[in-house]
């Protein structure tokens, strides 16, 4: 091996896996003290419209992730043909249900339903995917919120890539509400100069190469390239995406929105994969977040280390 070499700093894919595992434990951790001080256990509300098959293992993993926290679990399925009327008399049931600390309606719903309007019908205190828009506006004045999940979990990551990321230029791929907005608002919480670029976006390959930290919420396979990333850049890739099945196949592969062999041989710092990256960190996320939300609902401090 030469010096060369030597010295080159291999890139770490960063373990969203293992990170996320820790994450939960410590919120398993946390939920006895909850339990003495308000004599029940935080309680997660999950409801289903429909059959999708990616939603019906989202939900699945949630549920189980509920349960290993020493968390309550209550699983609404609804058929796809649910009016919205039924699917908010179900949330306003679940609003007033003092054993349920958090409401998440798997996304996408149904197309005769209005997102918006579902979401707005959850108590904002039991909005534990953080979409509602007091928590969104919130979360953007600078007051205390429900963070959405992905997002939060890509920063809790970051931090710990990084430490302190005060100054650094940071890109944003993509302006949904519920990634690249919300990631936007906390990467300049965190003192980040933050660029939210999208499909209008001129240039964005010379966008994305000035970045310290690259955050990818696109939903297009491997889009964001080796040559579009600087030496030293910190990469999260949120993009689930599932390539058509090889030939004699079932599935096809799951890949993100950034092309990572690429991005390791541009020499960038570190990178999450997919899967095992950000992926489990939102399901972590999601159980903090019932968390958080059963002890303000209960009147008592957030839990440290969180
Ligand atoms: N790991 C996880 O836990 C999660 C992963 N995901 C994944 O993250 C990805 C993004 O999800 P989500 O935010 O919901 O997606 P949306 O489809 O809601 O948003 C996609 C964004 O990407 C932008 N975009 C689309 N094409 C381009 C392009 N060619 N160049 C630049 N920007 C582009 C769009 O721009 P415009 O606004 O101009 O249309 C839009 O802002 C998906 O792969 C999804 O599966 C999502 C949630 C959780
Ligand atoms: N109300 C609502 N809240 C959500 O948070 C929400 C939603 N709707 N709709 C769908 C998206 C997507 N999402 C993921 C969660 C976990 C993984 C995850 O654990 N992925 C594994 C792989 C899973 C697999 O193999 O398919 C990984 O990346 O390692 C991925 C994606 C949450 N979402
Ligand atoms: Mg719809």
């Amino acid at each position: 091996m030469t010096a060369q070499t030597q010295a080159k700093k291999s890139p770490q894919i960063i373990d969203g896996k293992a990170f996320a595992a820790e994450l939960r434990q410590r919120v398993a951790d946390a939920v006895p003290a909850f339990q003495q001080a308000a004599g029940r256990s935080p309680g997660l509300a999950v409801v289903l419209v429909g059959e999708d098959p990616a939603s019906q293992v989202y939900v699945r993993s949630k549920h189980k992730a509920t349960i290993a926290a020493g968390m309550e679990s209550f699983e609404h399925r609804l058929d796809t043909n649910v009016s919205q009327d039924d699917l908010l008399t179900l949330i306003d049931q679940l609003n007033t249900d003092d054993a349920v600390d958090g409401i998440l309606v798997q996304l996408p719903l149904p197309d005769h339903m209005d997102d918006k309007a579902v979401i707005a019908a959850i108590d904002p205190a039991k909005d534990v995917d953080g979409f509602h828009v007091v928590n969104a506006g919130r979360l953007a004045v600078g007051e205390e919120a429900m963070v959405p999940c992905t997002p939060l979990g890509s920063l809790m990551l970051l931090k710990h890539a990084l430490g302190d990321l005060s100054g650094m230029d940071a890109v944003v791929v993509g302006r949904s509400n519920i990634v690249g907005k919300p990631m936007a608002q906390l990467l300049l919480r965190e003192n980040c100069t933050v660029t939210l670029a999208h499909s209008r976006t001129r240039n964005l390959a010379d966008v994305v190469r000035r970045a310290d930290i690259v955050v990818a919420a696109v939903g297009r396979a491997e889009m964001v390239r080796g040559d579009w990333l600087k030496s030293g850049a910190v990469v999260i890739d949120v993009g689930i995406n599932r390539l058509p099945p090889a030939e004699g196949a079932e599935k096809g592969r799951l890949v993100g929105d950034v092309a990572t062999d690429e991005a390791l041989r541009a020499d960038v710092a570190a990178i999450t994969p997919v899967p095992g990256g950000v992926g489990p960190m939102t399901i972590a996320c999601l159980m903090r977040n019932t968390l958080v939300a059963a002890c303000r609902r209960a009147g008592l401090a957030d839990p440290e280390g969180l």
